[in-house]
């Protein structure tokens, strides 16, 4: 059985804006791309995969279950990083120490944030705002959120190279190609060139012109 099965999927916002049909399959430590021009639908498959959004045609099952991100089950297996958003008064270690104790890590949540910090260049930013940080920084902390939970098998990763300067997104693709190795499955939107030729599958939404 495939991670994820997306079978014919479309989404259709009306007005002639409509996303598909697209159908693959991601299984265990794939790296799988979505790769398309702007407004080729990226996000919304991957908002259809995660079941915040449902499609007008086809089906999608992840692990064989509709997906839904609300439920619990879901997020203890799923890591999704899209838009970075934080709350002002918690530092970047309270973040991170508040995601890992979520996800039961309880005596390991400081060692686990502390390994966190410093694979995503953010240690010397422990104890600030996630609002002082520059962008490229604010995305690191999204990764580095995505990446605490160590029983996550599936990444789905909206445009994970954003705001990353090359040794970051050189950093990315060894990270990525290193959760793979252990098992774990990965769908990304990008357009990272680097990404993109490290993939094993891509799955190409086109040009919307
Ligand atoms: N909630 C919505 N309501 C109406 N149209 C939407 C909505 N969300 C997305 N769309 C439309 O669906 C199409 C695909 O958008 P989407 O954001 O998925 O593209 P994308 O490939 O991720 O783009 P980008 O590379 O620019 O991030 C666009 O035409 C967009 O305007």
């Amino acid at each position: 059985m495939g991670v994820v099965t997306a079978d014919r999927l479309v989404r259709d916002f009306g007005g002639g804006r409509r996303v598909g049909p697209v159908a693959f399959e991601v299984g265990e430590g794939e790296m799988a791309v979505l790769r398309g021009g702007n407004g080729s639908g990226k996000s919304t498959v991957l908002r259809l995969i995660c079941g915040e959004e449902l499609p007008d045609e086809g089906e999608v099952a992840v692990w064989g279950r509709r997906p839904r991100r609300s439920e619990r089950w879901f997020r203890a297996r799923v890591g999704v990083l899209d838009d970075v958003s934080a709350f002002p008064d918690l530092t970047v270690r309270e973040h991170l120490m508040l995601v890992a104790v979520g996800h039961g890590l309880r005596d390991r949540a400081a060692a686990r944030t502390a390994w966190a910090m410093d694979a995503c260049r953010l240690t010397d930013h422990a104890d600030v705002s996630p609002y002082k940080l520059s962008r490229g920084l604010r995305q690191l902390l999204g990764i580095a959120a995505v990446l605490i939970p160590e029983e996550t098998r599936l990444l789905l990763l909206d445009e994970p190279e954003r705001h990353l300067d090359a040794r970051a997104r050189a950093w990315l693709v060894d990270t990525l190609t290193a959760r793979r190795a252990s098992g774990t499955a990965i769908l990304a939107a990008t357009h990272s060139p680097e990404l993109l030729a490290a993939a094993s599958t891509t799955i190409d939404l086109g040009d919307p012109g």
